[in-house]
């Protein structure tokens, strides 16, 4: 396990060539890009979660027949601050660490109140996203680092909030295609709000004036939605589209702000401010793409946890949309690294199954339906949505199946009605063993299995010209607890699920089981074939057609999320050490009931944090 999840990633600087089984088809042309954690100590000091580790980056370039492995570690500024301390200096989600221990007193409170609304980490270890031609890692911070996909060197780091006010964002985009990129994002008690964003990316036009600027640049706020709570917005992984529709889940699993703004100073990491309650509903926010604007119907279910969106479509009047949803957000807990280790399978036991279930909500709902009354009258599921009083809508969604993470679709069924999803199969552990094709019409399923082998999430890509929506191939990235055997990409037929190639190669590579991986774009056909710079050596440069996807994924939580102080003369201070606001704010969001003291008191500091940025050259 511990070979699997916690141990460091060398990496492949040089692309090695894998030894190929089978057939790989010869129209499948183009490189695979992969990403997820690969280092999870630094010097001494280690992190707690497996989503903290350094994004290590992967590709896979695939022409004629033959396929070359190569990964790089991301030079986040987070990496390199890391490396060059020789320990962990930078927070991430499941650990704090604490940069400056041997600070004076007010470079110390400049610390904490920099840390009441924090500059996240540039770690982008969860996606790659496309923009126009340009690919980024990406995280859920603000900060994305753009990649050069040939040779998997690190370049700009971009912030989001350059271009559009949001504090966090999501990595699964959504594209159109025309190429646009749209994505969501959460803006915290800004100018007193706090609302989540989507926003587009626009296509660049080829040959436009716009050519060879970064697309970013011209990043557009395409609606935004209020939170229902200022200091408690809804953690989200993904969402929806269709054609007219955006599918936006404001869920009960919640970032606690005021928990955020004195988690430096309490010892305690972000993932511990991430709380599931129970007792509020499942928000359902419908965006009209065309007004810009929320449906008058306010949408609401109960209770639940969904990381992905499967897909949506709209039909006769109707909005369908299918997610994997859980029980309460216990998911992320059970990737606490203390937990992944032999006793893994007890201690990584899911609360409940990854449930697949399909959603169907009315898009206009008749005022004179009776109060009770289902208005659902699609003959192909047994969703319902009962109307209530005030224009709201209550869903109750239809189970399709139970035990599947990590979905994937034909991208070309985007917000189209489809038939396929392609996914992990799962049980009680979050580890996939198997890779499962599930048919939403006939409700059966094929599987892929082999002993010891944990799959990576699913990609479909389509055959050039196909007609059938699983007319294609499925690639998956696989690893082995069997020492004996090498990691391995995984070539199925996508109709049948039988196994066309694989392609081993004798290189350390990390788990990616749990992987979040999209795809990007499909390097098929000739024209997208690399210029070869070197005989037997993948190029660097070349194709502009690829495919892209990162991976990823999912214990008890730890005794202590916070990261030591390095042994040393300077440890970090006792009380006496730090600012007696930041202390009060800490003690009052543990134990005070009155949240709109809190609130002032949060602006107080965040005015007190701004005085002190004014004048922080004297630090
Ligand atoms: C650093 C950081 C975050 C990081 C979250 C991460 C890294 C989530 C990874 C999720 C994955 C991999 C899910 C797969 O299904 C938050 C909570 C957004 C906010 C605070 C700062
Ligand atoms: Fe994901």
């Amino acid at each position: 396990m511990e070979i699997i999840f916690g141990r460091n990633k060398k990496e492949q600087l040089e692309p090695v060539r894998a030894r190929v089984t089978g057939k790989i088809p010869a129209w499948l042309q183009g490189i695979l890009l992969r990403n997820g954690p690969g280092m999870h100590t630094v010097g001494e000091t280690r992190y707690n979660h497996w989503f903290d580790g350094l994004a290590l980056l992967h590709s896979f370039t695939i022409r004629d027949g033959e396929v070359y492995y190569r990964s790089k570690y991301l030079r986040s500024d987070t990496y390199t601050a890391n490396i060059e301390a020789n320990r962990i200096v930078v927070s991430e989600f499941g650990t704090m660490a604490y940069p400056d221990p041997c600070k004076n007193i007010f470079s110390k409170a400049f610390s904490y109140l920099s840390h009441t609304i924090p500059d996240f980490t540039d770690n982008c270890l969860i996606n790659i996203m496309r923009c126009g031609e340009d690919f980024y890692a990406t995280t859920e911070t603000s900060y994305i680092r753009r990649i050069n996909p040939q040779t998997l060197e690190t370049l700009e780091k971009v912030d989001f909030r350059k271009y559009v006010a949001v504090n966090l964002a999501t990595s699964h985009p959504h594209y159109d295609a025309a190429g646009n990129v749209l994505n969501v994002g959460t803006s915290i008690v800004d100018k007193g709000k706090t609302k989540y964003v989507i926003f587009k990316i626009p296509a660049p036009v080829p040959g436009g004036r716009k050519e060879g600027r970064s697309p970013l640049k011209d990043t557009e706020v395409f609606c935004s939605i209020a939170a229902h709570s200022l200091l408690s917005p809804s953690y989200y992984h993904s969402f929806g589209v269709t054609e007219n529709y955006i599918i936006f889940l404001e869920q009960p699993f919640k970032l606690d702000i005021l928990k955020m703004a004195t988690a430096y100073i309490r010892g305690v990491s972000w993932a511990s401010c991430l709380a599931f309650h129970g007792e509020d509903k499942t928000h359902i926010h419908i965006i009209d793409r065309r007004t810009r604007k929320p449906v008058p119907t306010k949408y609401h279910t109960d209770p639940m946890v969904v990381f992905h969106h499967v897909n949506a479509y709209e039909e006769d009047g109707c909005l369908l949309f299918d997610v994997i949803t859980y029980e309460d957000g216990s998911l992320y807990q059970l990737f606490y690294l203390a937990n992944l280790n032999e006793d893994f399978k007890e201690n990584s036991r899911l609360t409940s199954m990854p449930t697949l279930k399909r959603f169907v909500l009315p898009l206009h709902v008749d005022k004179n339906a009776e109060v009770g009354s289902n208005l659902i009258k699609l003959s192909s599921t047994t969703a319902r949505a009962l109307k209530e009083k005030d224009d709201q809508v209550y869903c109750q969604p239809e189970l399709l199946y139970e035990g599947l993470e990590l979905p994937h679709i034909n991208y070309a069924h985007n917000g189209q009605p489809y038939r396929y999803v392609f996914a992990a199969a799962v049980q009680w552990s979050p580890i996939p063993t198997k890779i499962i094709k599930y048919d939403i019409l006939t409700k059966s399923f094929l599987m892929w299995r082999e002993e010891h082998c944990w799959p990576a999430e699913p990609l479909f890509v389509p055959t050039p010209g196909a007609k059938d929506e699983d007319d294609g191939i499925i690639l998956s990235a696989i690893v082995s607890t069997d020492p004996q055997k090498s990691p391995f990409l995984l070539v199925l037929d996508a109709r049948t699920f039988t196994e066309l190639a694989s392609a081993s190669v004798d290189v350390e590579m990390h788990l990616i089981s749990m992987g979040c991986s999209s795809q990007m774009q499909a390097g098929t056909g000739k024209q997208a074939l690399p210029r070869r710079r070197r005989p037997g050596l993948p190029p660097d440069g070349g194709p502009k057609n690829l495919t892209a996807w990162r991976l990823w994924s999912w214990g008890p939580a730890p005794p202590s999320s916070r990261l030591s102080p390095p042994r040393g003369r300077c440890r970090r201070g006792g009380p006496s050490f730090h600012f007696a606001l930041i202390l009060s704010a800490a003690a009052l969001s543990q134990h005070s009931e009155n949240r709109t003291h809190l609130y002032l008191f949060f602006h107080f500091i965040l005015a007190v944090r701004t005085l002190l940025e004014s004048q922080s050259n004297i630090y």
